[in-house]
């Protein structure tokens, strides 16, 4: 990563509450009685995220903890409650929508299920080519070629462009599903537990596929996962969350011999077959509690072997321990 340099994609103290409990309908006739009450999910709070050109930043933690949430508001799939959103040094969310989505087309989106995220009744020449033929990136006629040499850059037979996803494996699917997002040109991807629903054989073949295609095509990922072998094998950098907020953010290799926070620290100890094969984090001490009502102060606090009488009553703010080294543990200081 290199410093100097804008940030390609930054957030900036983005939260997301999602209310629940009540449906619009109710919502809207204001039907519900004194006893009924709106719940409130904190999904994300106060996170601030800078992405370098060039760099691969793994997210990771434990399910729930608001990782697809940051993600979705990143590419402009979920509006934030707070903060901002910067795209080359612009916030992109002041401009008009006709704009935003012409600019925002450099970040593009991969799923973890391709086949609920791609539509069953098109052929890959339409799932594929659609979108570049409506933006103007290609014509009509130059689809095919385009949509074949698309098919050709993520391993799959150009031949298939007539086929339908059923007719495809799971990770011909997943590749399908990348040469969609890259027919746009983005220069960022956000990959949200992009080969978890792979086989392990095929996850790595898929994991390649990305790291060519990142020195192929310049590109920048976000790749949320919540296994920890693919982003140490993936990251240069690892950003791990906890309930909604930022805990940790270091090197890739510096959270892999010397983790600081309590909770990246039970992570990596609940994960100790690392190079093995999947790893997800079942292990850490204690449930996780509920982003209806999280705890005061550090959200760790309740389950951390280090908690003091300051962790339950002061929010730790995430401070740089070491050279792009960062934590927010009051151990800290
Ligand atoms: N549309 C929604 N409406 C209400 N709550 C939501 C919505 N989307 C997510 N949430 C809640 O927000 C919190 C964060 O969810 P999110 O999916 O971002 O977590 P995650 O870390 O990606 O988990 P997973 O790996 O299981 O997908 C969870 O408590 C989830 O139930």
């Amino acid at each position: 990563m290199n410093t100097l340099t804008q940030p390609l994609l930054e957030l900036q103290h983005v939260s997301k509450r999602f209310v629940k409990g009540l449906d619009a309908a109710a919502k809207i006739a204001n039907v519900f009685g004194a006893g009924m009450k709106e719940e409130v999910v904190h999904a994300v709070d106060d996170v601030s995220l800078a992405v370098y050109p060039g760099e691969v930043v793994g997210l990771v933690g434990e399910s729930g903890c608001g990782k697809s949430t940051l993600g979705r508001m990143a590419v402009g799939l979920h509006s934030m409650t707070f903060g901002t959103r910067w795209w080359k040094g612009e916030e992109i969310d002041k401009f008009a929508p006709a704009i935003r989505r012409r600019k925002q087309l450099g970040i593009q989106m991969i799923f973890q299920d391709p086949y609920a995220s791609l539509n069953p009744r098109m052929r890959v020449h339409d799932i594929v080519g659609e979108a570049p033929v409506t933006h103007g990136m290609v014509s009509a006629s130059e689809q095919k070629d385009y949509v074949e040499g698309l098919l050709q850059r993520v391993g799959l037979d150009p031949a298939m462009l007539r086929r339908f996803p059923h007719q495809f494996s799971g990770g011909q699917r997943a590749r399908v599903g990348i040469a969609r997002a890259l027919a746009v040109k983005p220069e960022f991807l956000i990959c949200d537990e992009a080969v978890a629903a792979l086989d392990v054989s095929i996850q790595a073949q898929v994991l390649n596929l990305f790291i060519r295609l990142r020195d192929e095509m310049n590109l920048t990922y976000l790749f949320i996962s919540h296994d920890l072998g693919v982003v140490k094998h993936l990251s240069d950098r690892v950003v791990i969350m906890y309930l909604g907020r930022v805990v940790e953010s270091a090197p890739a290799s510096e959270v892999f011999a010397c983790a600081n926070h309590p909770y990246t620290v039970a992570l990596l100890t609940s994960a100790p077959k690392l190079e093995v094969k999947k790893i997800e984090f079942m292990a850490v001490h204690g449930e996780i509690p509920s982003p209806l009502n999280p705890p005061t102060g550090c959200h760790f606090h309740p389950r951390c072997p280090h908690a003091m009488p300051r962790c339950s009553a002061e929010r730790p703010i995430l401070k740089e321990i070491a050279p792009q080294h960062f934590s927010a543990c009051h151990l800290n200081g």
